[in-house]
């Protein structure tokens, strides 16, 4: 019996589930004991690595999400917010540490969150990649350097099955402009321009959202003076930088208190 953390991965047939699989089975510091899946889906009752055409792990896909927690240290979740508001209040039960990137949460949902890291620790980024959350350093320094009269705009381009917008990640580096810039960004947000929408409001920081293809997540942040444009831009190629960055929060909350923290906290930057 191993005393590596175990893992358990929810919504693992997902695009982010199958990729946490292969991460966490090729780690040397964790061990993976749980998936599960949303009742009624075909890989329920099923051996994991079978529904993965492979060979078997001797892990069956379970919809019966405390069952699996309680036997784990962490909970990986890529799903949906109302999945991940139920396995919130499980995980906290089960005491194990939960690491979210699921997004697309409205602001009643991120709320009803805060509970649960009352007993368990909570890590949520609506990116887990290094990248991005430098990203968000960068972006809160310039924003922070230069006057309203720059125009701040997020634009990001992500897969055709991506079902919210603007992006978790979007939202992020909003947040940071805003942050930098000294201002709330929900009372500062432009998004959806369409017909004659009128001049841009002057200090607004605003969204942009492209759909296609299989573009794995791309996000720039755009600052528009007069004369001059500053561009940040991250492009993700390979989910994978989303899954070793939630692998490395599952394991450094094994150390920590309850309590909610983001991967600014995790990489210590
Ligand atoms: N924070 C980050 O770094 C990243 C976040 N994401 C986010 O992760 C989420 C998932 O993304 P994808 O894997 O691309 O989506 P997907 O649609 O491929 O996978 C979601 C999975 O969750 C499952 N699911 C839904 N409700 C469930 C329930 N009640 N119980 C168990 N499983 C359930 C679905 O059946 C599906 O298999 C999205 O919100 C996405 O924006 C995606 C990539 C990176
Ligand atoms: O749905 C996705 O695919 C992604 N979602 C996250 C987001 O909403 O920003 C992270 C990444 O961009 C991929």
């Amino acid at each position: 019996m191993s005393d590596l953390p175990g893992i358990v991965i929810t919504g693992v047939s997902g695009r982010m589930g199958q990729m946490l699989v292969q991460t966490v089975r090729a780690s040397d510091k964790a061990r993976l004991v749980g998936a599960v899946e949303r009742a009624g889906h075909d890989w329920v009752g099923r051996d994991l690595g079978a529904c993965m055409g492979g060979p078997e792990l001797g892990i069956t896909v379970t919809d019966d999400p405390l069952e699996a927690f309680a036997k784990a240290q962490a909970v990986i979740d890529f799903t949906a917010p109302a999945a991940t508001l139920e396995f919130a209040k499980l995980a906290a039960q089960a005491r194990c540490v939960h690491v979210i990137g699921t997004t697309g949460f409205e602001p009643a949902q991120l709320e009803a969150l805060k509970p649960a890291a009352r007993h368990a620790v909570l890590i949520r980024a609506g990116n887990m990649s290094l990248g991005v959350n430098l990203l968000t350093q960068l972006t809160k320094k310039v924003a922070q350097a230069l006057d309203a009269d720059w125009d701040i705009e997020v634009i990001e381009a992500h897969h055709n099955k991506k079902v919210d917008a603007p992006s978790g990640t979007a939202l992020m580096l909003g947040q940071a402009a805003a942050e930098g810039r000294g201002i709330a960004l929900e009372e500062n947000t432009e998004s959806g321009r369409d017909g004659i929408t009128g001049a841009r409001k002057p200090g607004a920081i605003g969204f942009s959202a492209i759909r296609g293809g299989d573009i794995v997540g791309e996000h720039d942040v755009l600052f528009a003076g007069m004369g001059e444009r500053i561009i940040l831009r991250h492009v993700a190629t390979d989910r994978a930088i989303f899954a070793r960055g939630a692998l490395k929060a599952a394991l450094w909350g094994q150390t920590q208190k309850p309590g909610a923290y983001d991967m600014i906290d995790v990489l210590g930057l």
